[in-house]
């Protein structure tokens, strides 16, 4: 068994493994089966801690959510918008998707709700959203608009808005989606930069009536002609990520990873491993399913730094860990441009990542636009590291120890369990000591 405190030596990936279902395709999944008429069949749910945080919240609000856990199903019968009144507030610990995405959904409600959460919540901000959802008449009252508790009024005369994003934000973008399909008029989102578009396909699935351009996303009411529907989700790329960064840095390596999301807003980091000069296999066999997946196949090669523009961040926005290990064992500086927004969103992730990198001799600069990274920084572990509870720092720092013949302990290695509870026994299958 491969363990991160004793590990020998250097190892290579090899054959296959299958990554679980996407975390952000899950999570709205549970969030259109619950609001919608009728029964939804979800297949390859992947059950981690956050996604076990959404369910429990939509069965409180009256979803009938029913799980398999042993093949991976989940069935889900509707509430047709009638959301249940609560005499208890909604924990959602510190699952920043489900909070964006809840205070849409609660906004179309006229009951009055309590959400409340985790110390990390308490850092992200959501100021920005709650004003767009107040604008649209819902109200939300808590000590700063950031904190939780929140207390939630919705309306059943929500007004649509017309919102020049200002900030490339999916959940901004998913709540606004959630609250403008039960709205009285259209809500008009000015996009400034694409971002994940999960929230549009489900809902557009379901039956909603929003209408994506390039420029702009109309969301037209269409008050409870959500239809329950059957849906496959497919492996989760940010958990494909670890695999790829790995393969591709660790010599020798060859892997397959198949039915992987191949959704063109979250596979940015094929896009920046091809700029760095690497060969990707990707066999794309999904035709007619909601949302596209294939088979990736990936070797060890040699990669040059780059440049990754603005446009290409919603794109990598989980992966930015991956790719500054990545850009560290490449040749030459990797320059990531336009983190602004993300800097917003997850600047703890930024300055923890560049914290624990440096006990391992790494050294990343993180300004308030850009990242920089040279390449060709040789792994030198100074001391143990630390998760910080995020669970893609704790994956990334995996990778890192798998590219060195000193073993370090990663504290708060758990945090894994968020969004891939068996990452470390997958990893094992695919690891082949050098
Ligand atoms: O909507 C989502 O499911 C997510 C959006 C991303 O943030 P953005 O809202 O900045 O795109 C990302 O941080 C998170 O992993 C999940
Ligand atoms: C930040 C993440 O998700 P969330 O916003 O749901 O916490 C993530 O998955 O990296």
């Amino acid at each position: 068994m491969f363990d991160f405190n004793t590990q020998p030596r250097k190892f290579s990936f090899q054959g296959e493994i299958t990554v679980p279902g996407d975390k952000s395709i899950a999570h709205r999944a549970i969030i259109f089966g619950a609001l919608a008429n009728g029964v939804t069949q979800i297949s390859n749910f992947m059950y981690a801690d956050d996604l076990a945080v959404t369910v429990r919240v939509f069965r409180e609000l009256g979803a009938k959510i029913h799980t398999e856990i042993s093949n991976k199903d989940m069935i889900i019968k509707g509430i047709n918008h009638q959301l249940k009144p609560l005499d208890h507030p909604i924990q959602i610990d510190n699952v920043g998707t489900l909070r964006s995405l809840l205070y849409g959904v609660l906004a179309s409600s006229p009951n009055q709700y309590e959400v409340i959460g985790g110390d990390y919540l308490q850092k992200r901000p959501t100021s920005h959203l709650v004003n767009l959802l107040q604008e649209m008449g819902a109200s939300y009252q808590a000590t700063t608009k950031n904190a939780l508790p929140m207390k939630i009024t919705g309306s059943n005369d929500l007004q649509g808005i017309t919102y020049h994003q200002d900030i490339s934000n999916a959940q901004i973008k998913s709540s606004l989606v959630l609250a403008g399909i039960y709205a009285n008029s259209d809500t008009r989102i000015i996009r400034k930069l694409p971002t994940r578009n999960h929230t549009e396909v489900l809902a557009n699935y379901f039956g909603a009536d929003v209408d994506v351009k390039p420029d702009i996303i109309v969301v037209h009411p269409n008050h409870g002609q959500l239809e329950g529907q059957s849906l496959t989700v497919p492996g989760d790329f940010s958990s494909a990520a670890m695999y790829i960064v790995g393969a591709l840095l660790s010599e020798g390596s060859e892997i397959t990873l198949p039915r992987v999301g191949l959704n063109t807003t979250r596979i940015g980091l094929l896009n920046v491993a091809k700029q760095m000069g690497a060969h990707i296999f990707l066999n794309q066999h999904s035709i007619n399913s909601v949302e596209p997946f294939g088979d990736l196949i990936i070797k060890s090669q040699k990669l040059h730094g780059t440049t990754i523009s603005a446009q290409q961040v919603p794109f990598i926005i989980d992966e930015i860990p991956l790719i500054a290990l990545m850009a560290s064992q490449a040749k030459g500086q990797t320059v990531i441009d336009g983190i602004h927004d993300v800097y917003l969103q997850i600047s703890d992730r930024l300055i923890n990542m560049r914290t624990e990198l440096a006990k391992l001799g790494i050294i990343m600069q993180v300004h308030e636009d850009q990242i920089v990274i040279d390449g060709d920084q040789e792994i030198k572990v100074k001391d143990d590291v630390d998760s910080h509870n995020d669970h893609r720092i704790a994956m990334m720092l995996c990778i890192a120890s798998i590219l060195t013949d000193t073993p370090f302990k990663i504290k708060n290695i758990e945090a894994i369990d968020v969004s891939y509870p068996g990452f470390i026994a997958d990893l094992n299958k695919v690891l082949v000591a050098k």
